[in-house]
């Protein structure tokens, strides 16, 4: 594994996250990932000087030592950013996509058919290997190659593999997630202003707290429902707090939100399929 080459094409915040935390991990010696964009070079050398690995255009790629090509650009740039790659693969080379809304049958469609296609969802947890990451692979992907991508995501946290079908969903729940999460502290640091404590002193109390509901989530057999009631003293403060929650519709919200994030997934894709077609 530490011999695999990897080439993240798209040199955003994902594609950081993700070769963050596979650096940290030591997974895969960090002279053999490759990073590649399509303009900026000012990233090009941020991202040589934080992690000591390779940067360069697209087209400076070493393509045939790549063992996995791992696409990280914005999904309205997926087509383009195929095009030229499509020149220089072979079918056997294994694509990773980490494209919210983008399937596995459109990158087979703009590279080769019969190309070892793995779409991936990951999250930017990676960064400090706490990814909740799904993988969704082709199916003329060999049991070699997903054994390959399930061990370098490892490297950023822990791994579901899925049917492809559930990837919108799981985009909802876990690709999206940390933003829900984040927005709730957010809340939690402004009502703490408003009522006059120290915000920074309120967002660590906070993210102490969601990290250790998430530990207990983790590391107990209950279940998340009998953990909130070991919480809830009868007519205690949790009761009342739980109360609020419920009349201002707090489980909806989370209902809709994932819900929405995982239609719009749903919608990119028919976008792009529709895009096509037209073709
Ligand atoms: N952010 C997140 O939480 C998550 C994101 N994703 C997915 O990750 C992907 C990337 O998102 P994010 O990192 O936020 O995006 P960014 O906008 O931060 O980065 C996009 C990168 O793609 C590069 N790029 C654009 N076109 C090309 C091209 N033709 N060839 C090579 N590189 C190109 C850009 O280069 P340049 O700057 O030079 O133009 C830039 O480095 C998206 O598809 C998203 O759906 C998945 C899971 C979670
Ligand atoms: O917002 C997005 O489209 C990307 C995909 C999942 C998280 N961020």
């Amino acid at each position: 594994m530490k011999e695999l080459k990897v080439a993240f094409i798209g040199a955003g915040s994902m594609a950081e996250a993700m070769i963050s935390g596979i650096v940290e991990s030591g997974t895969v010696k960090k002279e053999n990932i490759y990073v590649t964009n399509r303009s900026n070079l000012n990233r090009r050398h941020e991202l040589i000087r934080k992690y000591g690995i390779k940067a360069m255009h697209t087209e400076e790629l070493p393509y045939e030592e790549i063992d996995a090509f791992i696409l990280a650009m914005k999904p309205k740039d997926a087509e383009k950013a195929m095009k030229p790659l499509k020149e220089k693969i072979q079918p056997e080379q294994t694509i990773m996509s980490v494209l919210a809304g983008i399937s596995n049958h459109f990158i087979e469609a703009c590279l080769h058919s019969g190309q070892q296609v793995i779409r991936v969802m990951p999250n930017t947890s990676s960064m400090i290997g706490e990814s909740a990451t799904a993988l969704s692979p082709s199916p003329n992907v060999s049991m070699e190659n997903v054994w390959m991508a399930e061990e370098l995501m490892a490297a950023i946290g822990k791994v579901f593999v899925i049917k492809e079908s559930q990837m919108d969903l799981f985009t909802g729940i876990a690709g999206s997630g940390p933003a829900y999460f984040y927005y709730l502290m957010e809340s939690i640091e402004k009502t703490a202003e408003e009522n006059g404590m120290d915000p920074e002193m309120a967002r660590k109390a906070g993210a102490q707290t969601i990290l250790g509901a998430a530990k207990m989530m983790m590391s107990r057999e209950e279940t998340p429902s009998q953990l909130r009631e070991n919480v809830t003293s009868p007519n205690g403060t949790t009761a009342a707090g739980l109360e609020a929650l419920k009349f201002n519709g707090g489980g909806h919200a989370i209902s809709q939100a994932i819900l929405s994030a995982a239609e719009r997934s749903k919608e990119m894709s028919e976008q792009l399929q529709e895009a096509i077609l037209v073709k």
